[in-house]
């Protein structure tokens, strides 16, 4: 890890991810220390999950760096996968497979075997309460049950860091409510967390957060230091001033 950064786990500079024209992510420097919950914020197509594909070593930079764990995302993404979990917005559960195959199946695709990998799918089915559904299929699931096997899922291997992309996109508040504490139970065991949300409650239980808006940063910190910069009472009127700007921007372009 390079010098300057302390104990940062995620760290970038000057990340760009282009698709043919559009510019998607666009210089993007992000320190990310051990142990904290990390919002990424931002309106639709802010850059929020391309920023996370290219940490889990799913996408590769265009330009500028990030090391994961120390790991460079370009050059060792496999050492990236192997330290992190990644739940994405659409869970990547196999419908067909009951609860138990999955964690099984996630169990094995992150190198746990034989009796280590029985006894931590025994320990995630008890931990996170799937014991009594662990033979339903994954397709009959409520939401929020599937959402509580993806994080499973994405814990198999005990990884150091956690990427959640809209965690809890249709789920009821009783069963985000039980999500979040588990975030910050894994969080208080030293797990780094970064997850991207539109819910401004759940933004207010992130330790600091990074507001995005056309692929790059404007503003980090925790919620009081961002209404404070901008002069407004709540995280939820910085998230809407940055929206009406896009909208406003969209429309002067048409
Ligand atoms: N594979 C791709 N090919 C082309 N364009 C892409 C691709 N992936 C993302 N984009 C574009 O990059 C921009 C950023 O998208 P991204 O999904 O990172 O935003 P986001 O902030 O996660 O949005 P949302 O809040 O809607 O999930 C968007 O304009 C999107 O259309």
């Amino acid at each position: 890890m390079s010098g300057t950064s302390g104990d940062a786990v995620v760290e970038t500079r000057g990340l760009r991810r282009t698709f043919g024209a559009l510019v998607a992510v666009e210089g993007l420097d992000l320190d990310v220390r051990r142990g904290e919950v990390f919002g990424l914020l931002g309106p639709n197509g802010s850059g929020k999950t391309t920023t996370i594909r290219m940490l889990c070593g799913l996408l590769a930079p265009t330009a500028g760096s990030a090391t994961v764990a120390s790991y460079d995302v370009a050059r060792e993404p496999e050492a990236v996968k192997r330290v992190i979990g990644y739940m994405s917005q659409k869970f990547g559960l196999y419908d067909d497979l009951t609860v138990a195959e999955n964690l099984d199946f996630y169990a094995s695709v992150y190198g746990l075997r034989g009796a280590v990998r029985a006894a931590r799918v025994g320990e995630l089915l008890d931990g996170l309460g799937l014991r009594a559904r662990e033979r339903q299929l994954a397709g009959t699931l409520s939401g929020g049950w599937k959402q509580r096997l993806a994080l499973a899922c994405a814990t198999a291997h005990r990884p150091r860091l956690l990427f959640l992309d809209e965690p809890t996109a249709g789920v009821d508040p009783a069963a985000r409510r039980r999500f979040w504490a588990t975030i910050h139970e894994l969080a208080s065991a030293g797990t780094t967390v970064l997850v991207t949300t539109h819910y401004m409650d759940e933004a207010a239980r992130c330790d600091r957060l990074a507001f995005m808006a056309r692929g790059a940063l404007i503003a980090v910190g925790t919620g009081d230091e961002i209404t404070a910069r901008f002069g407004l009472a709540t995280v939820e009127d910085v998230f809407v001033l940055l929206q009406e700007r896009e909208l406003a921007r969209e429309e002067a372009a048409r």
